[in-house]
C-alpha cells in the first residue's frame, strides 16, 4: 500500500524521541541513523522540528494525553510517544488534523491504532491548547525566573563576526540586530550557508551568552593563551581575532577536524592539538587558560530540548568530576600574574557557582571579579561577581543560553 507523502519524517521523528526518552542519546547523536531514509532537506527540517516540539512541551503533551485516557499509557509506550508527535505537529506547528492522523496512525502499524485515533480525535473536539510556556523540570522552574518563556519558541541565530569594528557595516548589511560589538542576531530559522559573510568567513555562529567568556579575556597583543577544551572552536576564533596566540587542545578528533575548517573558512590562526588534558604536559605556562568544560549543556535546552530529560544527577555528578579534574590541571599552568576563565553552558548550579566555590578554596587564585562594563548593555555579573545566564534573559530580544561564567587570576611571585 502506498504510504502517506510525510511518513518517513514522521518515523524519523519516532525514532529520535525514542532514542533520546528511553536510551539518553542526545538528539545530535540520534539524527543521523533516524534521518537514514529521510533524503529531502525539507523533510529532515520538519523531523527534526517536530522532535524538537514534542521535547520541549513534552510534559504538557502527556498531561493532554492523560486527561484523554481512563488508564494512564505507560511513559515508555508507543501510542504515547505517537500521540506526542501528533499533538506537537497540531499544536505547534499548526499541521491539519487530518494530516497529522493520515502520517501518524500509520506509525501504530499492527497496534492501537484505534486508541491513538481516539485520544487524538477527543482532544482536537475539546479544542484544547497549550499552556503560555512550557513546563520545565521543578529544578529549572524554580530557580531560573522566566526560563520556561524562553523555551516557548527555537532560538535565533547569532553570529560572531571575526571583525568586531565592521559590527555596524554587517549589522547593516545582514539586517539583523546587534546586542553588543561582534554580535548580529539573525531570525530563526535563516539559512546560514547562504548569509552573505559565510563563504569568506566574515563570522560564524556563536550563541551571544557563549561569545561572553572569551570577551572577559580582552585583548591578546599576542599573548598565549591555552583553549583547554576547544572543538568545534568558537571560542579559539574569538581568542584568535583579539589577538591572542592561541593553543587549541581537545580530545576529539572529529571536533578537532571541525575547528580546522572553521580556522580554514575564517582565515584565523591557532594550533589544533589533540590531546587529554587529563594527561597532557605541556612545555611551558600561559598567560590565560580559557576551560569551557565539558558539561551537561542544559543551558543550550532551547536549540537542544533533549537536555531537559536526560540530564539528571549522575550525569551531573559524573561531569562535576571531570570539571574539577581539568580545572586542577589549567591551575598548575598559569603563569603567575595570569588569568583564568572558567565556563560551562550548564543551568545547574553545581557544575557553575558550586565549582567556582570550590576553585575559591582549593587553588590560592584570586577572583577577578567580572564589571558590568565588560558586559553587553542588560546583563549584569551577580554580586560574587561571576556571569550566569539563563534562557529567560534578554527575553524581549529572542533570550540567550544558559552560561556560567567566571575569572580568577594567579597572583605574581
Ligand atoms: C563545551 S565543549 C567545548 C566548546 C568549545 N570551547 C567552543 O567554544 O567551540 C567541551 C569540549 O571538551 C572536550 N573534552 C572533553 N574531555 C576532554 C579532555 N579530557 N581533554 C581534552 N578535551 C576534552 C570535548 O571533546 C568537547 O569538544
Amino acid at each position: 500500500m502506498a504510504q502517506p507523502s510525510g511518513i518517513h519524517a514522521r518515523r524519523a521523528a519516532l525514532k529520535m524521541l525514542d532514542a533520546v526518552l528511553r536510551r539518553g542519546e542526545t538528539l545530535e547523536q540520534a539524527a543521523p541513523g533516524a534521518l537514514r531514509d529521510v533524503r529531502k532537506a525539507p523533510d529532515q527540517a520538519l523531523a527534526k522540528a517536530i522532535v524538537g516540539e514534542a521535547l520541549r512541551w513534552l510534559t504538557d503533551l502527556d498531561a493532554l494525553i492523560d486527561s484523554a485516557t481512563k488508564n494512564p499509557l505507560p511513559d515508555d509506550a508507543k501510542p504515547r510517544s505517537v500521540l506526542r508527535l501528533m499533538l506537537a505537529q497540531s499544536l505547534r506547528l499548526e499541521t491539519p488534523p487530518h494530516a497529522v492522523i493520515a502520517t501518524g496512525l500509520p506509525l501504530l502499524a499492527g497496534g492501537p491504532r484505534r486508541l491513538a485515533h481516539g485520544v487524538f480525535s477527543t482532544l482536537m473536539k475539546r479544542e484544547v491548547t497549550l499552556p503560555e510556556a512550557p513546563t520545565l523540570p521543578e529544578r529549572f522552574q524554580e530557580r531560573w525566573d522566566g526560563m520556561a518563556h524562553g523555551l516557548v519558541q527555537p532560538p535565533e541565530v547569532d553570529l560572531h563576526l571575526k571583525d568586531e569594528g565592521q559590527t555596524d557595516q554587517w549589522q547593516a548589511k545582514l539586517g539583523g540586530e546587534s546586542f553588543a560589538s561582534g554580535h548580529v542576531r539573525m531570525p530563526r530559522g535563516t539559512p546560514i550557508e547562504q548569509v552573505e559573510g559565510y563563504d569568506e568567513g566574515a563570522w560564524w555562529v556563536q550563541d551571544l551568552a557563549a561569545q561572553l567568556p572569551t570577551r572577559l579575556l580582552g585583548d591578546g597583543a599576542g599573548k598565549h593563551a591555552l583553549d583547554l577544551c576547544a572543538a568545534p572552536g568558537g571560542k579559539t576564533m574569538a581568542l584568535s581575532a583579539s589577538g591572542w596566540k592561541v593553543t587549541a587542545l581537545d580530545i576529539s578528533k572529529r571536533r578537532l577536524g571541525v575547528l580546522k575548517d572553521n580556522l580554514k573558512r575564517t582565515g584565523l590562526k591557532a594550533s589544533p592539538l589533540r590531546a587529554d588534558a587529563l594527561t597532557w604536559e605541556p612545555k611551558h605556562q600561559f598567560d590565560a587558560i580559557l576551560l569551557d568544560a565539558p558539561c551537561t549543556a542544559t543551558g543550550t535546552c532551547r536549540r537542544h530540548p533533549d537536555v531537559l530529560h536526560r540530564i539528571g544527577p549522575r550525569q551531573i555528578a559524573e561531569m562535576v568530576e571531570i570539571q574539577r579534574a581539568l580545572i586542577e590541571k589549567a591551575a598548575g599552568w598559569l603563569k603567575s600574574g595570569g588569568t583564568l576563565i572558567y565556563a560551562v553552558c550548564s543551568l545547574e548550579p553545581e557544575e557553575g557557582e558550586e565549582q567556582a566555590d570550590w576553585i575559591n578554596d582549593t587553588f590560592g587564585l584570586t577572583p577577578a571579579p567580572i564589571q558590568g562594563v565588560e558586559l553587553p548593555a542588560s546583563l549584569e555579573p551577580t554580586p560574587e561577581g561571576w556571569l550566569r545566564t539563563h534562557p529567560g534573559m534578554l527575553r524581549e530580544k529572542g533570550g540567550l543560553d544558559g552560561f556560567f561564567v567566571g575569572r580568577w587570576t594567579k597572583s605574581v611571585r
